[in-house]
């Protein structure tokens, strides 16, 4: 039987960290093993597919940016373009790891399965998590169930959708759930077994298109809270920011000392997303806001971080506030 080629794209993370001692969980130094390192250390991953390995970038996730993520992007669409390219796993760190997932769930044009893998122990720690996960999205990333179900994300010997993954734990190693929307399946036997999949348009059937872009237009956060005031708001707008998504509290509401501001930031140009801090459920439109007479967009269910991302990517194709809520009520 021939063996899937698999690509693995190394972006650093704890899943190529290193501690002082096999008790140092915290307090490591992450993105320090190399691409072929992480390989070596499984080779099991020879008796289900042939892997190459590829350092993309070596970095803690949190230091990611719009611009490695054109770079990864494009990198995955011209692998994938390949007809000797299988699937591709991505070894990134879990801080971000969501929101890459999400991106490239936007931006890759192919049905070929993409995989984004992270670890909560470095792999210098006892019960280090890492060798496992990459086993297993190895083994996502070869399985033709995977295929066209967009971007996964595999920790923990489960298989989450990217739009609706999240971290939700600061450092146990079960920190990755779908709340509520549910993940897509397990990872056992050593099998991928599937048992849901996002409705949510992705990657052949998005209309997003990176191959001719170098950067991505400005979009920042203002986060939600007692007695908030519009300072951020009001610099990052000052900075140059075309959109703004609004984590506000709750289902979404907005502060009364912070509503005009944002208003006047709309009628001056910049697009407001009105998203949730909470994490789960709709942000109605016209529910916490007026956002017919506002031109508001509303994020539906997508987190904060992520509405941030489909903003982002829909600014590059219009600035009409309902085609960019068609967005997110499609994607
Ligand atoms: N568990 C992790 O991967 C966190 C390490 C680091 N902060 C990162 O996101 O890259």
């Amino acid at each position: 039987e021939k063996l899937p080629n698999i690509t693995i794209l190394a972006t650093g993370g704890t899943i190529a960290g290193s501690g002082a001692t096999s008790t140092t969980t915290v307090g490591y130094t992450a993105a320090t093993v190399g691409v072929q390192q992480l390989i070596n250390a499984v080779p099991e991953l020879s008796k289900i597919s042939n892997v190459t390995g590829e350092q993309v970038f070596q970095i803690a996730s949190e230091s990611m940016t719009n611009e490695h993520w054109l770079t990864l992007g494009k990198r995955v669409n011209t692998l994938l373009a390949q007809p000797n390219v299988d699937g591709i796993v991505i070894t990134h760190g879990t801080d971000t790891l969501e929101e890459t997932a999400y991106f490239l769930n936007l931006v890759v044009k192919s049905r070929k399965p993409v995989v984004l893998v992270g670890a909560m122990r470095p792999g210098t720690a006892l019960s280090a998590d890492g060798p496992i996960n990459l086993y297993n999205a190895v083994l996502i990333a070869g399985s033709p169930e995977a295929v066209g179900k967009g971007v996964l994300v595999a920790l923990g010997d489960q298989i989450h959708g990217a739009r609706d993954v999240t971290k939700t734990n600061t450092s146990t190693p079960d920190s990755f759930k779908t709340p509520e929307l549910g993940m897509l399946g397990y990872v056992q036997g050593p099998k991928a077994h599937f048992y849901h999949v996002s409705t949510r348009k992705h990657t052949v059937e998005t209309e997003f298109d990176i191959s001719n872009l170098s950067a991505l237009p400005q979009v920042d956060i203002v986060y939600g809270y007692a007695n908030m005031n519009p300072v951020a708001l009001n610099a990052f707008i000052a900075a140059g920011a075309k959109g703004i998504v609004h984590a506000g509290t709750g289902d979404g509401s907005v502060a009364a000392k912070v509503k005009p501001d944002l208003a006047a930031a709309r009628k001056n140009g910049t697009v407001i997303v009105r998203a949730s801090r909470v994490g789960n459920g709709i942000v109605a439109r016209n529910g916490e806001a007026n956002d017919d007479e506002l031109d508001f967009v509303v994020s539906d269910t997508l987190s904060a971080q992520k509405a941030r991302i489909l903003l982002m990517l829909g600014l590059t194709k219009t600035s009409n506030t309902k085609e960019l809520q068609r967005m997110f009520y499609m994607y």
